[in-house]
């Protein structure tokens, strides 16, 4: 009998936490959580009632937003996905748009949005028998988390892989455009004051700049098991 555990994935911008945090929910049959897509439906509806303009929030309404707002996860067996959901619309394609991605750890860094969020992230995962990723899974949402681990890759092989991915969207953007992006929110997540990225005192080190997801999948694999035996 394995016992059921929280796994905290943070680290970098694009680095993979998703692609890997998903494949280790679906192994082990665990609900999968993206924190970065709160923050990011977050930032969608700021956008979206006209709190940010140019390059700043409007902190007066932020409290009001915040009390009204709805996110929510549904697995869509169909498109083998997993959807946002923001006040009852779902919002995955919108909450990955390039305005969202140069806005989101402005709004990230806000302290109410942060209170906000944890809480929520916490509920989700007071089951346990879930994967959640992040910058601060690991170091605040659970601190107690039998399995962390902080991924980080090369800076330009993350953007070359952001770019094959967006391009086959569809999006018109260049190289440069998705790297200054990933270098900004690296610099802005490592460097606010409310729980920066950092590696939790705990946490393994995965890099995986020249490793498959498969390879991370084997390399995981004895460190399930040392936890959930
Ligand atoms: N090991 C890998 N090798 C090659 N490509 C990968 C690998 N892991 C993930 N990718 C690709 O890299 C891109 C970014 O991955 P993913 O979205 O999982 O990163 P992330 O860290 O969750 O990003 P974000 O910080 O924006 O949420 C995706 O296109 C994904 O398919
Ligand atoms: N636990 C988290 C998760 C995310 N953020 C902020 O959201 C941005 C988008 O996250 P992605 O995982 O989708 O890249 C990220 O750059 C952070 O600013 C966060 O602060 N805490």
């Amino acid at each position: 009998m394995t016992k059921k555990i929280v796994i905290a994935i943070d680290g970098f911008s694009s680095c993979g936490k998703s692609t890997f945090a998903k494949a280790i929910a679906k192994r082990l049959n665990y609900l999968y959580i993206d924190s970065g897509a709160m923050y990011r439906a977050v930032t969608l509806e700021f956008l979206r009632s006209g709190l940010i303009k140019d390059g700043k929030v409007d902190t007066s309404r932020v409290d009001e937003i915040l009390k009204n707002i709805n996110i929510s996860f549904s697995y869509d067996s169909d498109r083998k996905e997993y959807l946002t959901t923001l006040n009852g619309e779902v919002v995955e394609s919108e909450i990955r748009s390039p305005e969202v991605a140069n806005n989101v750890s402005l709004v990230a860094a806000i302290p109410e949005v942060r209170t906000r969020l944890v809480e929520l992230q916490r509920e989700l995962g007071k089951e346990k028998g879930i994967v959640m990723d992040g910058r601060d899974i690991g170091t605040v949402v659970f601190p107690n988390a039998e399995l962390k681990i902080f991924m980080t890759a090369d800076p330009l092989v993350r953007a070359q892989r952001r770019l094959k991915e967006l391009q086959a969207k569809g999006v018109d953007i260049s190289l440069d455009e998705v790297l200054s992006n990933i270098q900004e929110r690296d610099y802005l997540d490592q460097n606010r004051e409310v729980a920066p990225l950092r590696k939790a005192d705990d946490a393994v080190i995965l890099d995986n700049t020249n490793m498959t997801v498969d390879d991370q999948m084997n390399w995981v694999e004895n460190l399930v098991k040392s936890v959930t035996m």
